[in-house]
């Protein structure tokens, strides 16, 4: 294997500076897009490469535009009701339907409506009818050699039918912009099962895949490429003579196997090797034999946001396009950014309305974190020089759903439990147009946003400590002056995930506080940790002298997957979260979760169809298999 020493240089360029500079340089050398005749039922999207002019009339013959009779209208002349006029058959009239050619000199139809048949005949008309009355004339439609689309004109559905009609069968159009996608990396593999430890699933390439498609660009996948630069230049060269555009993934940063921009200087020019965006900083511009070459990072948000901004840009520059307009929508910060000045950072938030009021509400921040591009209904930019945005700023974000869609999603903050996923996709099963949206902040995280009106609900399971009970305590200290509901959901099994086969024999809470268990907390806040401390107190333990009690994680998975991984002994959490990472489970408690709604929502249409999914047999059932759950309460509303 080859070591190389680390590409520490990399520069800080804003993003409109590398981009302007770039498109520059390569439209100096840019040979441009040739072009090619395609089918013209095949032409939809693209864009002509000439002028297409007709090459018959339409229609081509003088035609009857209704179903009657075609007549020369001068025999017409002077009926009338008082003076019915008797035409006969083949000497004055010829019997037509819509589209027949007129002949015999016919020059005007008398639609069936308004002639009254004598006999097989003889017909007889009532009112006098003017030449071509009824009759489409020769060209009406499209005369020959006149212009049907003029050129650098994007093809639509009805222009295939004016082509065709115009008796034009294949069409000149520019060719599509061609662009090679290289996936690289040494420990990137197609999808096996079972995944080898230390290898990653090639996804990257498949999505650039899809966006091209998107941009009426197409892309071609080359084989991954190991992190080796002669095979790198290899693959590089092949790509280039092949394509007009090349984008070749990850290697693009400072380790001791990122070899891409080595690369591209020993066989091309690098204009641009590190651009002041987050995430995607270590992105490369460069040229190869005229063409441009694009080091892609191989995070995956970090290669959607580089694709998405600087290949985007340069397949519409090459294709001589405007990318669409994105939509954009003013909405208030559900939770303060802070942001670095060196960088203009791309952060993926979700909307939601509430009250007429948009929210927004930033998601992970992770470049690795795939999902939060999946979450996200869109980009809130926070440019560069600016540390970040306060809780309830107004702020603009550049939406990936329709406003219309976002405002049939019923937003949940709270904490989280996989119930609320299974509410999620049966209501959006049962209907096609309502969708859950869930950010995951813990139970009083919920009271914060439901006091704030940042959200339609809010997931909750808080234990009060002086009655015992769930929920309702909770509800009337932070909403004393409100309405609210509470409808119950479920009742889940708490308890100490443990490894499998429970090594360490743990069979109570009192062993956390041996001297050979070390646990994981979750957050505070949470309602599991809320649970726990209260547990603590009526067992008079003091949590500081248990091990690992500082060590906090946000989700009952992420407690459950560092037991899994052997950095914990155990932890409290639901049955479910044990079972789906096969852990052990010793229950201690039962606990209620139950949905915060202001009373007034009760009555809108998202929160009635919400209503109904819980209540629904099919909706139990699913929770009944997951295990650890009891729905003896599920869809009850109590009013506070
Ligand atoms: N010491 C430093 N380390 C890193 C820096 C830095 O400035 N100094 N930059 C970080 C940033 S920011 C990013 S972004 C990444 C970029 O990494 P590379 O482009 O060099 O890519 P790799 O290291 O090879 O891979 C990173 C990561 O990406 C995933 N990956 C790669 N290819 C694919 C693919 N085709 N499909 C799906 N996922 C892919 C994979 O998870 C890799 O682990 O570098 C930081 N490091
Ligand atoms: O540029 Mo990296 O993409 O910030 O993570």
């Amino acid at each position: 294997m080859t070591k190389k020493d680390r590409n520490l240089y990399l520069t800080n360029k804003p993003l409109q500076e590398a981009m302007e500079e770039y498109l520059h340089s390569i439209s100096r050398s840019f040979a441009g897009i040739s072009d090619e005749i395609i089918m013209v039922q095949d032409a939809l999207g693209r864009k002509t490469a000439s002028p297409v002019f007709a090459k018959i009339s339409a229609p081509h013959y003088n035609a009857a535009a209704m179903d009657g009779i075609a007549v020369d209208a001068s025999v017409t002349n002077g009926a009338s009701e008082t003076n019915p006029i008797q035409l006969k058959i083949d000497k004055d009239y010829t019997i037509v339907n819509t589209g027949a050619p007129l002949t015999m000199k016919r020059n005007a139809v008398v639609m069936v409506e308004d002639i009254v048949e004598v006999d097989d005949e003889t017909v007889e008309i009532r009112s006098a009818v003017s030449p071509w009355q009824h009759v489409r004339p020769v060209g009406e439609d499209v005369v020959k050699g006149e212009l049907i689309l003029s050129e650098n004109h994007i093809i639509r559905p009805q222009d295939i039918a004016a082509l065709l009609t115009g008796g034009i069968e294949r069409v000149k159009v520019k060719r599509k912009i061609s662009v090679g996608i290289i996936p690289t990396g040494s420990e990137i593999t197609e999808l096996v099962d079972p995944l080898p430890e230390g290898k990653i699933i090639e996804s990257n390439s498949k999505m650039f895949y899809a966006l091209l498609s998107s941009y009426e660009a197409t892309g071609t996948t080359y084989p991954i490429v190991k992190d080796e630069p002669a095979e790198i230049r290899l693959a590089i060269e092949k790509a280039v003579d092949e394509n007009d555009l090349v984008v070749v993934n990850a290697g693009s940063s400072a380790g001791t196997k990122d070899y891409t921009v080595d690369v591209l200087r020993e066989i091309g020019v690098v204009f641009t090797h590190g651009i002041a965006i987050k995430p995607g900083k270590p992105a490369i511009l460069a040229e190869v034999k005229g063409k441009p070459v694009v080091g892609i990072p191989g995070y995956p948000v970090s290669a959607y946001v580089v694709f998405e901004q600087v290949v985007k840009s340069l397949v519409y520059a090459l294709q001589n396009q405007k990318p669409m307009l994105v939509e954009k929508l003013k909405a208030t910060l559900a939770r303060r950014i802070v942001s670095s000045l060196k960088h203009e950072e791309f952060v993926r938030v979700k909307v939601g309305k509430v009250d007429e009021r948009w929210i927004a509400t930033p998601l992970n921040r992770g470049a690795g974190v795939t999902m939060s591009l999946v979450k996200a209904d869109g980009i809130l930019r926070i440019p560069q020089l600016t540390e970040g945005y306060d809780k309830g700023d107004s702020v603009e974000v550049e939406l990936s759903r329709s406003q219309e869609d976002l405002s049939n999603t019923i937003v949940s903050i709270g904490s989280h439990d996989i119930v609320m996923d299974l509410i999620a996709n049966e209501l959006q099963k049962k209907n096609d147009n309502l969708a859950l949206s869930s950010a995951h902040v813990g139970s009083m995280g919920g009271i914060i946003a439901m006091k704030q009106k940042e959200c339609h609900l809010a997931p909750i399971h808080l234990l009060d400590e002086i009655s015992g009970e769930y929920n309702i305590e909770y509800v009337r200290k932070y909403f004393a002056n409100e309405k609210m509901s509470m409808i119950k959901l479920v009742k889940r099994s708490q308890g100490l995930m443990v490894q499998q086969g429970n090594p360490k024999e743990i069979t109570s809470l009192e062993d956390l506080g041996r001297e050979d268990i070390s646990m994981i907390n979750r957050q505070k806040g949470a309602g599991t940790r809320i649970l726990l401390d209260y547990m603590m107190k009526i067992k008079k333990m003091d949590p500081n002298l248990l091990q690992g009690y500082q060590r906090e994680m946000t989700t009952h998975m992420a407690v459950a997957v560092a037991i899994k991984n052997d950095t914990a002994d155990c932890g409290l959490g639901v049955e479910s979260a044990a079972k789906a990472m096969g852990l052990d489970f010793i229950p201690i408690a039962w606990e209620e979760y139950d949905l915060l709604i202001p009373q007034y929502m009760l009555e809108t249409e998202k929160i009635k169809r919400l209503l109904e999914v819980i209540r629904s047999d099919s909706f139990v059932k699913q929770v009944m298999r997951l295990g650890g759950y009891d729905c003896s309460q599920t869809g009850k509303t109590i009013l506070i």
